[in-house]
């Protein structure tokens, strides 16, 4: 074990709902081990697993180590893996009854008896969405949320699947958990790069004075996969690419890039900062939908060579459905920073790369002194890379070494070890331990989103915005390279493990690339 941390997160009970499922296993387990490992979690911090299988304490446990053995990048150490077991237990239980919460109150209340936990108590919802409001309800009726301490509820994704069901969910939590207690996960904003883009924005003079419609000439946000829906049809069918990434993630990169500076470094200053910009997102209506929004499905193709299915022929997926894996949209903010100034994102399954960047297009010179082989002069860049490489570049203009006064395109490249930064689960549980919600999701925050997601929704399911094809491993369908037509006239290339360079980035001036790196 890492040598104890001074901070140490506050002891608690941790209760997770859903302790079998995927997300558990693949995710929570292994984020909750790393905290341990590296000795932030308080000897007053217990786990205790719920779900509706069977298991004593020591077949769960058995479950939770094969668990992190499969999902951890680390080999596990058994005196660290021994000393991790001893703070879970498991308690069967079904949400749909009353006297399950009963019993989970009473084991809850026999280790608050056997051990300080300060009497706070942490309930994490890792289970279907359906679950979600009944299972605040019956917290609250059990007396399991009645705590001496603090208590705080964490809700996975989706929150609703429209408007109206997410604030029926929202009343139904609020019947039992405060707004302040309620933690709802994104885990983009878990990211490492994401957290940062806050730090590249306000602690950089060189970008905050430029960062504004003066200078920017557009935003380019992707989010591609290269999977396709795997075994998740039954869920996938239900949101598609537009509920399942465009509501949350992209909005929330959105949101990063273009707040306000907060006044001050306040979870609620921030997140006022963020919601003022859903606020000024330009809304469609459901007529207005196909000029600015793309949707695609995609059919058989090629991955790394491979031939894959189509969407249609995926396990579980309905006959003709109509489900989009693939969503480009034109989004403007109208407000005085960014007043015509286009944000694009786009995000779809079975895509050549994976990858998440976003692309700060500065506008043109206001006169071309200089210009490059091609007879004119590539834009700068600020590319801000998510995954899977962490890290940013720089494309300037420079000129080429020699005499005959060419003008190239460079990257100025600065890119950290994904592997050193914790997982985004890592960090936001710690997150939700130490009581800061920064980086999660307030209601008004997810009540804009799907206000501005509802039309869009509509005209897919009316059939108002044409559902387009693409296939797999292509960078979606032609729609979407038409959205970015006029400006800029291309999707700037995303590079996904590999380090972009000047070759890379301008292919046109391939050959007499010259590279600056630090
Ligand atoms: N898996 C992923 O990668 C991601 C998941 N999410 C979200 O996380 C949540 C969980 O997803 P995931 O883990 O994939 O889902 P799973 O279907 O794998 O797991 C569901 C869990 O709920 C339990 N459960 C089901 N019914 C009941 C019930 N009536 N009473 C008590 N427990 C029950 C299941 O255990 P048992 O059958 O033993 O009762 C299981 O532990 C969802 O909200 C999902 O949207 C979000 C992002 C990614
Ligand atoms: O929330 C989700 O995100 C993943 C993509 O997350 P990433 O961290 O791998 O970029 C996506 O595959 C999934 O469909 C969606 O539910």
């Amino acid at each position: 074990m890492e040598n104890q941390t001074t901070h140490q997160l506050p002891p608690h009970v941790f209760v997770l709902f859903g302790a079998t499922g995927d997300l558990a296993r693949r995710k929570l387990f292994p984020a909750l081990y790393q905290l341990h490992r590296k000795g932030s979690l308080a000897d007053g911090i217990s786990i205790v697993g719920t779900a509706r299988s069977e298991y004593t304490h020591e077949a769960f446990r058995d479950e939770v180590h094969k668990a992190l053995k499969e999902f951890v990048k680390e080999d596990i150490e058994d005196a660290v893996w021994q000393s991790f077991a001893k703070r879970i237990h498991y308690v069967q239980g079904n949400v749909d009854r009353l006297e399950d919460f009963e019993r989970l109150r009473d084991f809850v209340l026999e280790l608050e008896q056997k051990a300080d936990h300060g009497g706070n108590r942490m309930f994490y919802l890792s289970m279907a969405p359906r679950f979600f409001g009944e299972t605040a309800l019956y917290l609250k009726q059990s007396g399991l949320a009645d705590t001496k301490g603090w208590r705080r509820l964490i809700i996975e994704k989706p929150f609703g699947h429209d408007y109206a069901s997410a604030a029926e969910l929202n009343d139904q939590l609020a019947t039992a958990f405060a707004e302040e207690e309620i933690y709802r996960i994104d885990h983009y904003l878990g990211k490492e790069m994401v957290q940062n883009i806050e730090v590249i924005r306000f602690a950089n003079s060189m970008f905050e004075p430029l960062w504004d419609n003066r200078s920017i000439a557009s935003v380019q946000i992707t989010s591609s996969e290269t999977v396709g829906v795997e075994d998740r049809a039954s869920y996938y069918e239900t949101s598609g690419a537009l509920r399942d990434m465009i509501q949350n993630h992209m909005l929330q990169m959105v949101m990063m890039t273009a707040m306000e500076p907060p006044s001050r470094l306040r979870t609620e200053a921030i997140r006022d900062e963020k919601v003022k910009v859903l606020r000024s997102l330009r809304r469609y209506s459901v007529d207005e939908v196909k000029n600015y929004v793309v949707r695609g499905q995609y059919t058989a193709g090629q991955m790394n060579g491979k031939a894959v299915p189509g969407y249609l022929e995926e396990p579980n997926v309905a006959p003709n459905s109509q489900t989009d894996t693939f969503v480009a949209a034109k989004l403007f903010i109208d407000n005085f920073r960014w007043a015509g100034v286009p944000f694009y994102i786009r995000t779809g399954k079975r895509m050549p790369v994976k990858s998440t960047e976003i692309v700060v297009q500065f506008r043109n010179m206001p006169k071309h002194l200089y210009f490059n082989q091609a007879g004119n002069l590539g834009p700068n860049l600020l590319v801000i890379r998510i995954n899977p490489v962490e890290g940013m570049y720089m494309q300037l203009n420079v000129k080429r070494p020699g005499t005959d006064n060419v003008v190239v395109p460079i990257a100025m490249e600065f890119s950290q070890s994904a592997d050193k930064s914790p997982e985004a689960y890592e960090r936001l549980l710690h997150d939700a331990m130490i009581g800061d919600s920064t980086f999660f999701t307030r209601w008004d925050e997810v009540s804009l989103a799907w206000k501005f997601v509802d039309p869009i929704a509509e005209a897919f399911r009316t059939g108002a915005a044409p559902l387009h094809t693409y296939a797999a491993g292509e960078w979606g369908p032609q729609a979407a390279h038409d959205l970015v037509k006029e400006n800029p006239g291309l999707w700037w290339p995303v590079y996904g493990d590999q380090t972009p360079s000047v070759e890379t980035v301008v292919s046109r001036e391939r050959a007499n690339a010259v590279e600056v790196k630090y």
